[in-house]
């Protein structure tokens, strides 16, 4: 009799293992996206602000106030808030964006989810651990309150890409001039990294390039021709910088951020003081978890005629 309770030999049992997969999940606030060795971004519809990157080895990348608001009411302080179509407080030199508030509106207004565009790839011979994801984010007149139309009654259309891979985050955006009349912008990443003490960070990559010194009063200072390191207040930015921006901390590289199109780099911590009179910053001794070292193009404004569009991108490393 033949015993139909054995397989032949020859025909191997392959376990079910369930293929790992790139998860996005998505509710009415916020976007999550997890890769499947554990990275993971998670940004807020408002402002499509970036809240919390953690890389495959479950550290937190960027910092976020413990007092930041996140029910829209205000722009969130930390992760990574996004700048356009100005930077810095309105001045009555630019009319076009004298009406607005500091850094813009788009840090106060819900984005649309627009979805993946692109996802895992499981080509084969490819490891699972390769897999990376884009998501992408809209803003465009319709989204935003009629206060901002009236200060800025341009035709544009956003398009803010985040793609998330091993260790690996990108940030793009892309700007699109939908009507016949040009406009100017300025634009930014205003990423809040985390660090592990301020006073042993130091900033490389920036060496050789002219600063506008904001503190106490704005003044152009030449290249300083060393690293920039923290002992008080600093609010910098950085003009035409062609390098990459290197974040040590504790004497090691941490971050890396490699540009696109975007040619100026805000340095910023508020120290003490300055994070005192903030109502959403915390803790209170949170500024020295933090550096804001921010990719833009905010020396000048961008002119960008009708039917243009133009792309500004950062890729930032982290190094584990
Ligand atoms: O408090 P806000 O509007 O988010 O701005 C924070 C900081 O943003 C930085 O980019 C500016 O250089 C600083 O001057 C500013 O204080």
């Amino acid at each position: 009799m033949v015993d139909r309770t054995k397989r032949p030999a020859e025909i191997p049992i392959s376990p079910l293992v369930a293929a790992p997969v790139v998860s996005i999940t998505h509710d009415n606030t916020r976007v999550v996206a997890t890769l499947p060795r554990g990275d993971r971004v998670e940004i807020l519809l408002f402002g499509a602000n970036a809240l919390s990157w953690k890389t495959g080895n479950g550290k937190e990348q960027l910092f976020l106030s413990d007092k930041a608001i996140l029910d829209g009411s205000k722009p969130v302080r930390g992760g990574i808030p996004l700048v356009f179509p100005l930077f810095g407080p309105a001045q009555e030199s630019h009319p076009a964006t004298a009406k607005l508030p500091q850094h813009g509106f788009a840090r106060n207004v819900r984005w649309e989810y627009l979805g993946k565009t692109s996802s895992e790839s499981f080509a084969i011979g490819k490891e699972a651990s390769d897999a990376s994801v884009k998501i992408d984010f809209g803003l465009s007149p319709t989204e935003i309150d009629d206060k901002f139309k009236s200060a800025w009654p341009y035709s544009f259309g956003l398009t803010y890409s985040i793609t998330l891979s091993p260790d690996e985050l990108s940030t793009s955006l892309q700007v699109a001039n939908t009507g016949t009349e040009a406009f100017e912008f300025q634009t930014l990443f205003h990423t809040y990294f985390a660090t592990s003490d301020i006073a042993s960070t130091h900033v490389t990559g920036l060496e050789s390039n002219g600063f506008i010194n904001k503190v106490p009063s704005p003044k152009q200072t030449a290249a300083a021709n060393e690293p920039i390191k923290f002992s008080g207040e600093l609010d910098r930015v950085y003009t035409g910088a062609e390098k990459d921006i290197i974040i040590n901390d504790n004497g090691k590289p941490s971050i890396t951020i490699k540009r696109n199109e975007l040619p100026d780099v805000v340095v910023w911590n508020p120290w003490a003081d300055k994070s005192k009179g903030m109502s959403d910053f915390g803790p209170e001794d949170g500024w020295k978890k933090m550096v804001c070292v921010e990719a833009g193009s905010v020396e000048k404004f961008s002119r960008l005629e009708g039917g243009e569009t133009w792309e500004g991108q950062q890729i930032i490393k982290a190094h584990l």
